[in-house]
């Protein structure tokens, strides 16, 4: 049977990363990525604005909507502080089962918890099932057309405090136009735009960075 891409993708880490090493697992799947087949990570360009990011926050609690492969649940949680927890909500049982290799072949698999489902299931049931009260970070890389709904339920459910900060990837690229108009226009928020390209590519995309004011 044919092999899937996000499959072709595990290969090349455990062939090329060394286990254990967050860096060899992000650097083997940018160079396939780059050379072998492209693939939806936030990838290297915007990889290291998401760093500087985190770094600045260093967040204690980490919610990533949209797991895929892994890549950028793998970035933030290696920048993470040793009582950290990251969350990370994936629909597709198949990118789910992918993702949870990657995290195990990074040595990440204690900092963090990957749950399949879909966010606007989840998201109401964080508080509960995960004693988490509020969020310090929040990437949505999901469903583009999920980024605003999903962010007025975080409100909803008190999931963010003043100050949380989310990073929205892909704001130009496929585009979230309603997200955008809401973060840049609401008083609940102060937004930041990060231009870069598309992962591996010369098209413009950027990350749309929005502290919660509360
Ligand atoms: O894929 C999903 C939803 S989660 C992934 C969302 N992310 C994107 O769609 C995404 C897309 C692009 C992108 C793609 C084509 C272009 F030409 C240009 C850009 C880039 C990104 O950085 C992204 O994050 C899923 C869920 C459940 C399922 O059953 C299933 O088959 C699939
Ligand atoms: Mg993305």
């Amino acid at each position: 049977t044919q092999s899937t891409r996000p499959q072709r993708l595990l290969s090349a880490v455990q062939k090329n990363a060394t286990r254990g090493n967050p860096r060899s697992v992000v650097r083997a799947i940018d160079e396939f990525c780059r050379h072998k087949e492209w693939a939806m990570n936030v990838g290297d360009e915007k990889g290291c604005i998401l760093d500087s990011i985190v770094s600045e926050v260093n967040p204690v609690t980490v919610l990533e909507l949209g797991t895929y492969c892994g890549y950028s649940t793998v970035r933030i949680a290696s920048l993470l502080p040793p009582n950290a927890k990251l969350i990370t909500l994936e629909f597709n049982p198949d990118f789910a089962a992918i993702a949870r290799q990657v995290i195990a072949w990074a040595g990440l698999q204690d900092k963090v918890q990957l749950v399949e489902g879909s966010s606007g299931d989840w998201i109401p049931k964080i508080q509960e099932q995960f004693g988490i009260n509020t969020f310090d970070l929040v990437f949505l890389d999901h469903w583009k057309d999920r980024y605003l709904p999903d962010t007025k339920l975080m409100e909803k459910c008190g999931l963010l405090r003043k100050g949380s900060v989310l990073v929205a990837d892909n704001v130009i690229c496929p585009g979230t136009p309603d997200y955008l108009e809401y973060v840049r226009s609401s008083p609940c928020y102060k937004s930041q735009y990060f231009i870069s390209h598309l992962e591996y590519t010369k098209a413009e995309d950027g990350l749309e960075k929005s502290v919660f004011l509360g």
